[in-house]
């Protein structure tokens, strides 16, 4: 029996003014993926969740997630999106916050609402999932970094989806922070399909088992190996082609790379794991 399709996109295409974001792009994605969607900045890779959400309507091709057209999924994807922050005067707790993650979609206002009775017993099971249990009556702007990402996450699963769908969740974490996240993403992905959008590439070693490189155009790789060709897809060359070190460490790490001395020794093209 072949893998079932959770995501499709067919001849997609997209642009918010004269320019194309996406420009006819076609993939699938499988049940069980843990999908990284790297790219450069303005690549087009948050917009490619927003399509996927229903968030916006492709202007050419089709977008089907879990066998019908996007939006229509209520608890059955979850989304962290990008930036997600609390204002210090703001006093929402952990609880309150995983709790929204169970308001549906079109019931905006908080007045009125009425949750589920087993909405309390979901919201202490996801935040148990993501380690957060005990600090449930803490104010969310009161914890670190990393712990509101875990709330997010909480948030974002408390309807356990099929899917989850994370717009860079490690920006702004130290890397102990991130391994700590992608363990969780790891774990989470045992029981459901993952997408994270990241401009992290450590996370291709974290239990990532394969990679979108999206730079209006988007590119598949069925394995989360750093290769020439995707360094090429997701960020472009520069003329002494893209640096994998740099990329890793984002510039921060000095380092010099050596050349080869001769074709002889030249090992094979465009893989780094070696
Ligand atoms: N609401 C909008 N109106 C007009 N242009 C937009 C809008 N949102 C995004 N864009 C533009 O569309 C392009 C793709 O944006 P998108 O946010 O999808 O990129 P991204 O790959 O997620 O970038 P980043 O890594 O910086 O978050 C960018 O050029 C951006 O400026």
């Amino acid at each position: 029996m072949s893998p079932e399709k959770v995501i499709s996109f067919s001849n997609v295409s997209f642009r918010y003014g004269p320019h194309d974001v996406i420009d006819d792009v076609s993939f699938d994605i499988l049940k069980g993926d843990y999908l990284a969607v790297l790219g450069p900045n303005g690549g087009g890779k948050t917009t490619m969740l927003k399509l996927l959400l229903g968030l916006l309507t492709p202007e050419k091709g089709s977008v089907e997630v879990l066998g019908t057209v996007p939006g229509k999924h209520g608890g059955q994807i979850g989304y962290m999106p990008q930036y997600t922050s609390v204002s210090k005067s703001f006093p929402i707790t952990v609880r309150d916050a995983v709790l929204m993650g169970k308001v549906s979609p079109g019931l905006k206002g908080v007045f009125g609402i009425k949750f589920g009775k087993n909405a309390s017993s979901a919201v202490e099971k996801a935040l148990d999932r993501v380690g957060m249990l005990t600090h449930i009556n803490r104010r969310v702007s009161d914890l670190s970094g990393g712990q509101k990402q875990r709330v997010f996450i909480a948030r974002a699963i408390v309807d356990e989806p099929q899917i989850i769908l994370l717009d860079e969740p490690t920006a702004s974490i130290d890397q102990a922070g991130k391994n700590s996240l992608y363990c969780l993403l790891r774990e989470l992905n045992q029981d459901m399909t993952v997408v994270m959008v990241s401009h992290d590439i450590s996370v291709l070693g974290q239990g990532v088992k394969s990679v979108a490189c999206v730079n209006r155009k988007v590119h598949m790789h069925d394995q989360p190996k750093i290769t020439r060709e995707l360094l090429s897809e997701a960020y472009g060359e520069n003329e002494r082609g893209s640096c994998p070190i740099e990329l890793i460490t984002h510039g921060e790490l000095p380092h010099r790379v050596l050349e080869f001395h001769d074709e002889s020794d030249r090992k094979p093209e465009g893989d780094w794991h070696d």
